[in-house]
């Protein structure tokens, strides 16, 4: 029988301590990856609920959802309705501001609908949820019983065509009828992008001040003050919420700030035509 030479003995030993070595380290290489594994999981089910919680429709009214990695606590859920004459370019206001997407053509809507966005104003995480009406008289039945939980209403005239703007009256109307006591309004002039401005930007403003309402004009095609719109809007129904430290003197106080964006280009400039 041919005997192994010591050195070759020695070779064997050394594999038979490299094999448990290597078999200590599949073990612990198991555990990372079962660890790792297991964390993947725990990953995936947390991105599932926050896809849950952040799913928005596209333009074909299919849920979509938004590939969010980390889930931030909402503080406040508010909703939000967008209301005015049809064609004003409430859909494509919305749109910008939660898709950033601008399209030309016309697509009435049908009765109402709605996006969500979240957004962090003075250090709360805001829930957005934002209702898109149908400017169409037929609909105002359906879109009516909306109003009485918004908590923010954008109202929307076109500043090429002052007879949206007279109609915020019969617009105003529907909110005293339908709507909250508490409600923020905005008064929104948009499509400030075009040249042929038929709406005193003024007198609207004075108008709206004077109402204890915000006032802007936006352009949902260049992307102008949309953002500010909700922002602001936001600011104030906060400001009206009793914040946790006055509940409770014990939690920290988040300020929310006095000053409120205002990057209105328009604001001082003069009437660019005939305007009402
Ligand atoms: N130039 C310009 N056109 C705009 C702007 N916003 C919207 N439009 C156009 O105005 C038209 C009407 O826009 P929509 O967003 O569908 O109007 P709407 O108020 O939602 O209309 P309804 O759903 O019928 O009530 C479309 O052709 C848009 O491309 C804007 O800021 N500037």
């Amino acid at each position: 029988m041919r005997r192994s030479s010591p050195e070759k003995v020695k070779v064997r030993n050394g594999d038979v301590r490299r094999r448990r070595k290597s078999a200590e380290s599949t073990d612990i290489t198991d555990f990372d990856e079962q660890k790792r594994r297991f964390n993947e999981i725990q990953d995936m089910k947390m991105r599932k609920s926050i896809s849950e919680h952040y799913i928005t429709k596209d333009s074909s009214g299919n849920a979509t959802s938004s590939p969010l990695l980390f889930a931030p606590t909402i503080d406040y859920k508010l909703q939000f309705i967008i209301v005015g004459d049809r064609n004003v370019g409430k859909t494509c206001f919305l749109e910008r501001y939660t898709d950033n997407r601008f399209k030309e053509e016309l697509r009435s809507t049908v009765g109402i609908d709605f996006r969500i966005k979240t957004i962090s104003v003075a250090g709360h995480q805001v829930r957005l949820q934002i209702w898109d009406t149908a400017g169409q008289e037929r609909f105002n039945s359906i879109t009516t019983a909306y109003y009485r939980n918004a908590r923010g209403i954008v109202m929307v005239y076109d500043v090429t065509r002052p007879e949206t703007y007279r109609n915020l009256d019969k617009w105003l109307d529907l909110v005293k009828e339908y709507g909250r006591d508490d409600v923020e309004i905005a008064i929104v002039g948009n499509k400030a992008d075009l040249p042929d401005l038929q709406v005193n930007p003024h007198k609207a403003r004075h108008f709206a001040e004077q109402s204890g309402f915000l006032f802007y004009e936006t352009s949902a095609k260049e992307s102008l003050n949309i953002e500010t719109v909700f922002i602001n809007l936001v600011y104030k129904i906060l400001k009206q919420i009793p914040q946790p430290h006055e509940r409770n003197p014990r939690i920290r106080r988040k300020t929310i700030p006095s000053t409120i964006i205002d990057d209105n280009p328009h604001d001082k400039e003069p009437c660019r035509s005939a305007c009402c």
